[in-house]
């Protein structure tokens, strides 16, 4: 625990769920729950000129993941209490109206929210109330782990070994056996609409995912089961579906700690997994997730803004008509293709898939990544702020650590060495189904009889692509030299 917890038997003490929509292993609640409190468990559908607002596949995922917790909670006698408005003056009203002891959260880490919250713990210290915040959706704190130097990592690998010699999870934090809440009123979350209605694109996406705790903790259970020991090697294979763990969405959103997860591979190693490589790669994913909060929190413009700020100059070629059949998945490039669909379709794409896609359009097409990173806030059920900036400025060049600019995916190649069989392009692209594997990720490179047995007409039934590879490869090594040009020497 990391406060000193009054007692507050006999009061009640609001439990402010945000980003960790999760009953077990939840710091906020356990500590709640040992002050002795009624526990009221709070979610605000927050309106606030300076949040960004969640994206339509993350608002799918939030209808059902609340509608989980819903359940969770009144399963231990309690009552989900969801408000939505400014968040302070939500949380406020609240606590006056049920004369409420404090208000107990887990900490997040953008600007803004950090904003948000600093100014409710001086209104709640100002009225003589407990506010407590926790550790709740990362292993440690992002100003925790720092170099020899005292500054803060800005490189993956010393930060991941750093990681891995000094943390240890801590027991995890028991769910709650009561919750208390009846009686408060609050908004019916099917009143809230969050389910996208115009269009509805998010028919597949049920066949894919469970929100909620108990679907989050299944999904772990079936990776280690799975997928685990041939991570190292399957996790760069889009078409394999257990390569990686499709855990981010439940990361994201908090319904499983990340804890958790370090608790059962670890425990796992420690009985003697023989494929520990596999595992200890997963884990340093797992980190890279924790990397990306450490440089988000240390540079909060960085959902926006270049880290390294000598992109500013960079002479980008924003297209709308080019960004949109990205976003559509008509490159004619199949590895880019099948990678946009199956965003669209599942609400989530596959790490490599995402570095391919990213790269043709920051480079061949020079299209500004906060594009990009707008499209995939809007369309990822995993939509995090800290991964999404960081897998953008990562991918673009601009970012800490970041993929040297001169490295520019090759999609074709990219798409041979990954989807060798073609059985990801043919998933997600059907109507190139019919081409011999030779030709799936260069179908121009086919001849006529060969396009025509399968059922191909470039320019008709696919697009021809959307620029050159050389071509498009030249113009960002070009770009990129007049950023070199203007280096202070
Ligand atoms: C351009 C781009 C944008 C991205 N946007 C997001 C995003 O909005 N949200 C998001 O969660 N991830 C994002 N990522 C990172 C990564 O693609 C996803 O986390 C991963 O594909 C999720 O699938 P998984 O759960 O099966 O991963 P696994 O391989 O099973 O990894 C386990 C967990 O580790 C974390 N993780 C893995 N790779 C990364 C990574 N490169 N960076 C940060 N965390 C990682 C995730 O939480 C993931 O669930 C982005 C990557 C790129 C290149």
């Amino acid at each position: 625990m990391e406060a000193i917890l009054p007692d507050l038997k006999g009061k009640k003490l609001i439990v402010w769920l945000r980003r960790d929509l999760r009953l077990r292993d939840n710091a906020a609640i356990a500590a709640a729950v040992e002050t002795g409190a009624e526990i009221i468990c709070l979610y605000v559908l927050e309106e606030h000129a300076k949040l960004r607002g969640l994206g339509g596949a993350s608002l799918w995922w939030l209808d059902k993941s609340l509608k989980s917790l819903r359940s969770d909670v009144s399963s231990r006698g309690g009552k989900l209490i969801c408000r939505k408005g400014d968040p302070g003056a939500v949380v406020m009203d609240l606590v006056k109206e049920i004369d409420a002891a404090g208000v107990y959260w887990g900490r997040r880490y953008g600007r803004a929210e950090r904003d948000i919250d600093g100014h409710l713990k001086e209104t709640l210290a100002n009225d003589g109330l407990c506010a407590e915040s926790f550790t709740t959706a990362l292993l440690t704190e992002p100003w925790t782990i720092k170099t020899s130097s005292g500054g803060y990592y800005k490189v993956f690998t010393p930060y991941w070994r750093a990681v891995k010699t000094c943390y240890e999870a801590p027991a995890p934090f028991p769910a709650p056996e009561k919750l208390g809440g009846q009686g408060i009123d609050g908004d019916r979350i099917e009143d809230w609409g969050l389910h996208p209605t115009d269009p509805d694109w998010s028919s597949g996406f049920d066949d894919k995912w469970t929100p909620g705790e108990d679907g989050a903790v299944a999904r772990l259970q079936r990776f280690l089961d799975n997928g685990l020991r041939e991570y190292k090697s399957a996790r760069n294979r889009p078409d394999l579906e257990d390569g990686t763990s499709g855990l981010s969405p439940h990361l994201a959103f908090g319904e499983i700690s990340p804890a958790q997860i370090w608790r059962s591979v670890t425990s796992k190693i420690n009985h003697g997994f023989k494929q520990d490589d596999s595992a200890w790669t997963f884990l340093s994913e797992v980190v890279w997730r924790e990397f990306s909060y450490v440089l988000l929190y240390h540079n909060p413009e960085m959902t926006r803004k270049n880290y390294n700020d000598r992109f500013d100059s960079m002479p980008w070629r924003p297209n709308a008509s080019r960004l949109e059949r990205w976003q559509k998945g008509q490159t004619g490039y199949p590895i880019v293709d099948a990678g946009m669909r199956q965003l669209w379709t599942t609400g989530w794409m596959h790490n490599r898939v995402r570095m391919i896609v990213a790269s043709l359009l920051t480079k061949h097409l020079l299209t500004p990544w906060q594009d990009g990173e707008a499209w995939f806030w809007d369309t990822l059920v995993d939509a995090d702020p800290a991964s999404n900036a960081c897998g953008w400025q990562w991918t673009a060049g601009s970012g800490a650590d970041a993929s040297p600019y001169f490295r520019v995916f090759n999609p074709i190649t990219q798409g041979q060495k990954f989807d060798e069989t073609g059985e990801y392009v043919r998933k997600w692209c059907p109507e190139l189904a019919g081409l011999p594997d030779k030709h799936l990720h260069a179908p121009w490179e086919a001849d006529q009889e060969t396009l025509e047995k399968a059922g191909v007409t470039l320019g008709e039934t696919y697009p021809k692509p959307i620029i050159d590879h050389s071509e498009g490869r030249q113009r960002a090594l070009e770009a990129w030299d007049t950023l070199k040009k203007q280096e202070p020497a």
